[in-house]
């Protein structure tokens, strides 16, 4: 377990009998703050698949908190079970206790498979949850800056592709239309583009064909797997991670892949291959940073001028990665992974009054 776990601080397995809770919270590196990270819920096969996704997910939010220039650190949580069938207030409270013993080195909120009002229940054990509804305090939900961060690394991409940041010209495959695939694929309808969607829910189709034929642009539902090989301009992931693998890059005829979800390439080395094959990667820790900023800005109040201000600099940013990939013969991927790298390593250097006992400001919610 030791050597699985050896590039995280803290681990921790969650189980409560009287609810069914199985969860695990992972802090990946709390160098620049307190963990921060959403909870997601799945029916993981196994404990072993969730604890590689939470240990993936954790470290990828280290580097998001990096690249957005947060004063948090990476962490993150799974629960293992059903959200469509498995879900309880009781189940909610249980894990906001264990947030709770953690004592101000996790924060959490939502992910794939969670809602804010889920965390409704959580926040009445611990004070460590963020993106809670506006009506509680919170900043709400964390998916619509998210979506918006979407559309401006898209904006960027197109600038770097084509000297234009016009959306409606192009076409799109979004993969996944819950909380932040449809605020996209519907913002790109809107914009008057033709967007290919998939998702397992055929509710959330349904939704975006009818929502469709009130906006300028095109819906076209495709099934499952089909996605990877539709003629679409740019491909973009909102649902699972690892869907950039041997076998999808072969078939991706996109000149881009830019999306919400985490963890995209099943393995860094396939952010190699699609700089071989040509296609720009945003990478997604970059792009999808707009639920991070909003959280992370909950500290100082809920404001979401400023949110949106912060979440347009993923344009610049991505533009940035995108020129230092280019200069130095980097993919993408690396190029921001040195940037955060780097900047993590400075604040470690200077053992900044951020890290550890000398921390500031989190602690006011205590
Ligand atoms: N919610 C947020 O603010 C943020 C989300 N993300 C990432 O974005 C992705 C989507 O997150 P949410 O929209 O919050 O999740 P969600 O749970 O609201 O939506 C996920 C959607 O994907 C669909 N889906 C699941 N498996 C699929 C498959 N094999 N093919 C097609 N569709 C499938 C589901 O039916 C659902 O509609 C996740 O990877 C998440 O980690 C990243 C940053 C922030
Ligand atoms: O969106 C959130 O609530 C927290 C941020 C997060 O977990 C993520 O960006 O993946």
């Amino acid at each position: 377990m030791f050597e699985k776990i050896s590039q995280h601080e803290q681990v921790v397995f969650c189980n409560d009998q009287a609810t069914g809770l199985k969860a695990i919270i992972a802090i990946h590196n709390t160098t620049l703050g307190p963990a921060l990270g959403g909870c997601r819920m799945r029916p993981y096969k196994s404990t072993d698949e969730a604890l590689e996704d939470v240990l993936r997910l954790s470290r990828g939010m280290t580097y998001k908190c990096a690249g957005a220039d947060v004063d948090f650190g990476g962490g993150k949580s799974v629960i293992i079970g059903d959200p469509t069938t498995d879900k309880s207030p009781a189940l909610f409270r249980a894990f906001g206790q264990f947030v709770d013993s953690l004592n101000g080195r996790f924060y959490t909120g939502t992910d794939m498979g969670t809602t804010p009002d889920d965390f409704v229940h959580a926040l009445k054990e611990t004070s460590c949850i963020v993106g809670v509804p506006d009506e509680y305090g919170g900043s709400g939900d964390s998916s619509v800056p998210t979506a918006q961060g979407v559309i401006y690394g898209l904006r960027a991409t197109i600038q770097a592709l084509y000297g234009s940041e016009d959306l409606s010209g192009m076409s799109y495959s979004v993969q996944g239309l819950g909380k932040v695939g449809y605020k996209v694929a519907e913002q790109l309808v809107a914009a008057g583009a033709h967007v290919y969607v998939t998702d397992i829910n055929q509710q959330a189709l349904k939704s975006i064909v009818d929502r469709a034929e009130l906006l300028p642009g095109t819906v076209e539902v495709v099934d499952g797997d089909e996605i990877y090989g539709v003629n679409a301009d740019i491909f973009v992931p909102c649902a699972l991670g690892g869907i950039v693998n041997d076998e999808t890059i072969d078939r991706l005829k996109v000149k881009a892949v830019v999306g919400s979800a985490n963890n995209q390439l099943l393995e860094d080395k396939h952010g190699i291959y699609l700089q071989q094959k040509g296609i720009l990667y945003g990478p997604d820790y970059i792009v999808n940073a707009g639920g991070l900023i909003q959280v992370a800005d909950e500290l100082y109040g809920p404001n979401k001028g400023r949110v949106l201000n912060q979440t347009r600099a993923i344009y610049d940013s991505l533009l940035a990665i995108y020129k230092q990939s280019k200069e130095q013969n980097l993919s993408t991927m690396e190029a921001a992974n040195r940037f955060c790298e780097d900047r993590i390593e400075h604040r470690q250097q200077r053992n900044s009054f951020f890290s550890h006992d000398k921390r500031p400001k989190w602690n006011v919610r205590h």
